[in-house]
Parts: C-alpha cells; sequence; structure tokens
C-alpha cells in the first residue's frame, strides 16, 4: 500500500524532467555510516549500511558507485508533496528517504566545474556526473543519529537545466523562508571557564559553522566574568534585535540566562520580584543551549543528550520547549530562579565542597559527592508543602515527560480521578499534619531536593525525578530521612539503574506547586551570623572530638548549582515562564532504558 505512491510519483515524474542525483555524503558522517548497521536513525535506511570499505578513499568511491539515486518529486506547481517533505529514492536498493521540510537546514547551489565551499569543505562531483549533469545544488537536512544525537547530512541533486535547478533551489528557499519559527538573529553568550573550558572551542569549532549554514546572524559575547551575561541581559542587551539567546557553558551558565531574561521580563513589566504570589509574566524570547558545562542536566533532560551539534541543529530549525521555573524567597525576599535542582543537605553540601575545587572540572562533583556520602550528615527542619493534587500522574508513575508531552501541554491542569484527596489524619505519617492545604513534615533529613523536571544527566541518565514534567507547573520533592550509610548508598546507586529510588522506607516524594523550608534552629534576621557561629562551633567541637557524630545545624541549598545564603526559603513554581530552543526528548525504539548493573 504504501509504496505505491511513490511508485506513481517516480512514473510522473520521469515523464517530466528532474534529476539524476548521487547521494554525497560527506566525509565527516563517514565513521557514523561505518557503525550504521547498530543503529536505528529514526527509520531513515540506507543501502551501504551492511558492509563498508575501510579507508575512507575507498568510502567516498565506494558510496559514489552504491548510491545512484534518481530524484523522483512530481512537478513544481504540485504543492502537495513539497509542504512536508522532500523525498527521494535510492534506486540501487529501492529504498526512499524523506526529510521533513521542518528539518532542511540550508540548500545551495553549486558550481558543479569547482564545486562550492560555502560550508566550509569543497564538495568535488563525480567526473560522470559532471558531464551529464552539469547543475546541480545540494540539500542539508537533519538526521537523526545514535541516542538522540542529530548531524547534518548533505544530499546532492544533479540536473541537465540550470533553469530548472535554480528553480529547485528557489522553492526550497521559499519554503524555509515560510517557516517564522526559526531564529535569524541570534545573542550568543560564551563561558570560556564552564566545564573543562572548551566553550569557545566548542562554539567555533562545532556551533558557528552550522549557524552560518543556517544564514543565522550571531552576536557573539565571551564572558568576562561570573554574572556578566545576566547582567548583560537585564541591563544593557538591545533584545528587540534577537530572535533568541544561546548560552556556551553548563547550568550554571544556563541559570544566568535565566536570571537576566526573567528579571528583565519582570522589570519591563512592573512585576515586583520580591513577593513570592505574584503572577510572573512569561518570557517570550527563546534560549538555546550549547552544552559545555559539567553537569549539563537541563541540555540533557531536555534533548537527551549533551552534544552541541545535536543542541545547535535543535536551535537553527527553531524548536520551542516551555519550562517551568522556581523562585526562591527568604523574608518576602527574592533569592534566586531555579530551573533543575534546588538540594538541601547532600547535594548542599557537596556543592559548597566542591566550589573550592574547581580547579579539578567536573571531576570534582564526584569527589565532593564521595566526601559527603562519608562525612553523612543530617539537618532538622520542618518542610511544608502545598501537593498538587489536581493532575494527572505521580513522581512514582512510569510516564515519562517526552516531546509532545501531554501533560505539559495542559500546563499540567489535568483533573485524576484517581488523585488523593486531601485528608486531615494521614496514618501513614505520624509527625506530619495538615494546614489550610498545606501538609507539614518534621524531621531529620539526610537530603531535601525538589527537582522540576527530571534532572537527567549522564551520571544518572533517568534523573533525580524520572517522572517530573518539564512544563507542568509543578516540582517533585523528595525528602530522604536520616537512614544508615548503607541505605542511603543503596538510594544513591539507584540513581543509576531502573530500580526505584523512592522505593525505600526513608525515602518518600510528592509532587508539589509551594514548599518552605525551616531549619529547626533559628530563623531571625541574624540567621546568617548564626550560621556562621555555629559552624565554627560545630567545626571546633568536632575537631576536638574526632568521633563525635553530631551533625551541624545548617546546610546549604544547592540552587542549580549556585549557593544560595539562607537555609530557609520559600519556593513557588511557575508554570512555563520560560522557552528553550528544544522540543523534549524524542522518543527512540531502542535503546530507552539502559541495563542496570545490579539491584541492591
Ligand atoms: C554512587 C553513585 C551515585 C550517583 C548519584 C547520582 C545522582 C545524580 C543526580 C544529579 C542531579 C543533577 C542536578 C543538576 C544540578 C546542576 O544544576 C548543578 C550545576 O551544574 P553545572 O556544574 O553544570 O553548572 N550540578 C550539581 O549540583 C552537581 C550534581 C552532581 C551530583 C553528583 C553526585 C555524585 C555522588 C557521588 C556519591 C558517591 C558515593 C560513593 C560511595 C562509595
Ligand atoms: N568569564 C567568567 N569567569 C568566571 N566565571 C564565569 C564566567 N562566565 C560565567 N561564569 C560563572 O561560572 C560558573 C560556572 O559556569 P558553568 O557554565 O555552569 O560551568 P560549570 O558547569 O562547569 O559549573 C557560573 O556560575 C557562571 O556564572
Ligand atoms: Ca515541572
Amino acid at each position: 500500500m504504501e509504496k505505491q505512491p511513490r511508485l506513481l510519483a517516480s512514473q510522473l515524474l520521469l515523464k517530466n524532467s528532474l534529476f539524476e542525483v548521487s547521494l554525497n555524503r560527506v566525509l565527516l558522517t563517514w565513521k557514523e555510516i561505518a557503525t550504521k548497521k547498530k543503529r536505528v536513525s529514526g527509520g531513515i535506511h540506507h543501502p551501504f549500511k551492511v558492509a563498508g570499505p575501510r579507508s575512507a578513499a575507498a568510502a567516498l568511491a565506494w558510496i559514489a558507485s552504491l548510491c545512484r539515486v534518481n530524484w523522483m518529486a512530481h512537478n513544481l506547481a504540485s504543492e502537495f508533496f513539497f509542504m512536508s517533505w522532500l523525498t527521494f529514492f535510492i534506486t540501487s536498493h529501492g529504498t526512499s528517504h524523506g526529510v521533513s521540510v521542518s528539518e532542511i537546514l540550508a540548500v545551495r547551489e553549486l558550481d558543479v566545474d569547482c564545486g562550492t565551499k560555502d560550508d566550509g569543505r569543497w564538495q568535488k562531483m563525480p567526473q560522470k556526473s559532471t558531464e551529464a549533469y552539469p547543475y546541480a545544488f545540494t540539500v542539508s537536512y537533519v538526521e537523526r543519529a545514535w541516542q538522540h544525537r542529530w548531524r547534518c547530512s548533505d544530499v546532492t541533486f544533479h540536473c541537465l537545466e540550470g533553469a530548472l535547478c535554480q528553480q529547485w533551489v528557489q522553492t526550497i528557499r521559499e519554503q524555509l523562508t515560510a517557516l517564522t519559527s526559526r531564529p535569524k538573529h541570534l545573542l550568543v553568550y560564551i563561558n570560556p571557564y564552564g566545564g573543562k573550558q572548551q566553550g569557545e572551542r566548542i562554539y567555533e569549532q562545532k556551533v558557528a559553522p552550522l549557524f552560518t549554514l543556517a544564514s543565522i546572524s550571531t552576536h557573539v559575547i565571551v564572558t568576562e566574568h561570573a554574572n556578566h551575561a545576566r547582567d548583560h541581559l537585564r541591563t544593557e542587551a538591545e533584545l528587540k534585535k534577537y530572535d533568541g539567546v544561546v548560552c556556551v557553558g553548563g547550568d550554571g551558565m544556563f541559570s544566568e540566562m535565566v536570571h537576566g531574561l526573567v528579571s528583565r521580563t519582570q522589570r519591563d513589566n512592573g512585576v515586583d520580584q520580591n513577593s513570592p504570589e505574584e503572577k510572573l509574566v512569561p518570557c517570550t524570547l527563546r534560549i538555546g543551549i550549547i552544552p559545555a558545562g559539567s553537569t549539563d542536566c537541563i541540555c540533557y533532560a531536555t534533548v537527551g543528550i549533551n552534544d552541541p551539534v545535536t543542541s545547535a541543529l535543535h536551535i537553527i530549525v527553531g524548536d520551542a520547549q516551555p519550562m517551568d521555573v522556581c523562585s526562591v524567597h527568604h523574608n518576602n525576599t527574592f533569592l534566586r530562579y531555579s530551573v533543575s535542582l534546588l538540594g538541601y543537605g547532600f547535594y548542599g553540601d557537596m556543592l559548597a565542597d566542591s566550589e573550592r575545587k574547581r580547579w579539578m572540572g567536573p571531576a570534582r562533583y564526584d569527589f565532593s559527592g564521595f566526601k559527603t556520602f562519608l562525612t553523612h550528615h543530617y539537618y532538622e527542619g520542618t518542610v511544608s508543602f502545598l501537593p498538587a493534587t489536581d493532575i494527572l500522574g505521580t513522581p512514582r508513575d512510569k510516564t515519562r515527560c517526552r516531546a509532545g508531552c501531554f501533560i505539559c501541554q495542559h500546563n499540567g491542569q489535568l483533573y485524576s480521578e484517581d488523585a488523593p484527596e486531601i485528608c486531615e489524619t494521614d496514618p501513614d505519617v505520624s509527625d506530619s499534619e495538615y494546614k489550610g492545604g498545606w501538609r507539614v513534615i518534621r524531621g531529620k533529613f539526610l537530603a531535601i531536593n525538589a527537582a522540576s523536571m527530571s534532572c537527567a544527566c549522564p551520571r544518572s541518565p533517568k534523573g533525580l525525578s524520572p517522572a517530573a514534567h518539564l512544563a507542568d507547573g509543578t516540582t517533585d520533592l523528595i525528602l530522604v530521612r536520616k537512614c544508615s550509610r548503607f541505605n542511603f548508598l543503596r538510594h544513591l546507586l539507584r540513581h543509576t539503574s531502573k530500580y526505584d529510588q523512592f522505593d525505600m522506607t526513608f525515602v518518600e516524594v510528592h509532587r508539589v506547586r509551594r514548599f518552605r523550608f525551616t531549619p529547626r534552629y533559628c530563623q531571625s534576621d541574624s540567621e546568617l551570623d548564626l550560621r556562621e557561629n555555629g559552624k565554627r562551633l560545630f567545626s571546633q567541637i568536632c575537631r576536638d572530638h574526632p568521633a563525635c557524630s553530631c551533625s551541624p545545624a545548617y546546610s546549604s541549598w544547592n540552587c542549580d548549582g549556585e549557593i544560595l545564603p539562607h537555609a530557609a526559603i520559600e519556593v513557588g513554581v511557575h508554570c512555563q515562564l520560560i522557552k528553550l530552543f528544544v522540543r523534549g526528548i524524542e522518543e527512540q525504539p531502542v535503546f530507552e532504558d539502559l541495563p542496570s548493573p545490579c539491584v541492591v
């Protein structure tokens, strides 16, 4: 059934005119071609996947001989076909290849005699094609590769008539211009010190050539100090000139962009950020992330991979994904926004320690994580939260937030018949109570984490809260109570396997709209002084009595990789406050579940 229209189309085409094509795969993708047999790439099948020549030169000759491709489309007036897809057939093997117009990156005419150097690499036509078909154009398009990676692929079409060639180029350009969601002008900030300090190199070598190919103009700023990008965005940047902003760096750099853009938007709209109850105005400009940091969990959890080329291609095709942002206040004073992790206890202590070891690069987190694990401090306090009861789904269900997520499309405003009713007495939780819809839990905690998205990252591909949603207006509050080191290790290890990290007696998780935390001792205006004195006092006591197993009174909050100055905070989720140049993680037919090494 499916083959019939294609067959008809090909007959039509042969009658008219059109192209004989040689599929001119670029050398760059050769490595992938050789291993393609193992991969599934979104239903695209190539004839050259079974066996391959050894050297690159042999590969080119082999591809050229193998891939005699007929370009089959109907006449240009027949817009129906063109509206969404370009389809070409690889006649030697009878397979077809369709490319959505929305995933075409660029089209350029080729000077058949001397090739083209539009994108920085020469493409020489095979001699035979040059003689027989003196005109050609190249279409660059997105090809799906292994594990959510996207790559830029080229296909070159040859033809007999110059006018026809131009007509095709013109038509494809018109189609691309009609895609209004694509950015044309971008403001780019590069953190040269993020991650392994490769930001500038990554941008120049991997991203800038793709932006040039897609005719995107950029204004690039290499930051000179922390908060440079935030302050520039908040005050100076002429945002009207741009269709989006891009950061090259890690989660900290992304956080700077969020603070700059959100603050600017609130100021322009007369909204007071200091009021915790205030409804914030969403930002219109989209943010792109080129991952070049240490954790890059926002990129990983929204794209599925930390890969600069993939992220650049998502920016070029103009993807858009709304995201929730948490605002953090202390005593009616705005502190910070958070998009990924707000963590007190384990992640706060780990971050505070790791900041002193920046020279270690991304490995500082493993080192400080290990050290913090050994110190095994717990903290006493009260967590109160407003459960999100009017939603479908729970933090423990098996659904995952993926591209086009149904729950996020409805702003999380779905009513579930199974949603638990709030009852005044909960026999399961003896140390919790309800006050006006708020639930209050007192206890001793190793960690208090709020994940407003999954926080998936290479260290934990499913993340801190695997079922969290990017844009549902809720955050998953994870409470890890005091337990043995062994049990805490079991909990941590489960972040790296398929086993449920919440299925442990000392762990609970709640999907909430707001929450507050108050440490047991304090909180007064002189909290900061107390904290400093307290820390000094405890460290003195512990130095004097090394066997002492007491915990300090306070930890710090890790807010997307930044330390907050207060332990007592109030947090509210702002549904879909920002937009990213991504589409969410695309479903893949294979490789979705990583094999788990063991369960403990
Ligand atoms: C035993 C292995 C345990 C692995 C547990 C992994 C849990 C990982 C959850 C990660 C959540 C990440 C949330 C994102 C936070 C970022 O915003 C933020 C800033 O990122 P940036 O530097 O790119 O700007 N990053 C972070 O705060 C770093 C989080 C990294 C956590 C690593 C924790 C490693 C723990 C190792 C414990 C080892 C115990 C071994 C005992 C034998
Ligand atoms: N030019 C700069 N010099 C020093 N710090 C910077 C600079 N630009 C940005 N920063 C800060 O560096 C911190 C870490 O940046 P980030 O890109 O997230 O890297 P990482 O993932 O390694 O932490 C952020 O807090 C950011 O504000
Ligand atoms: Ca959320």
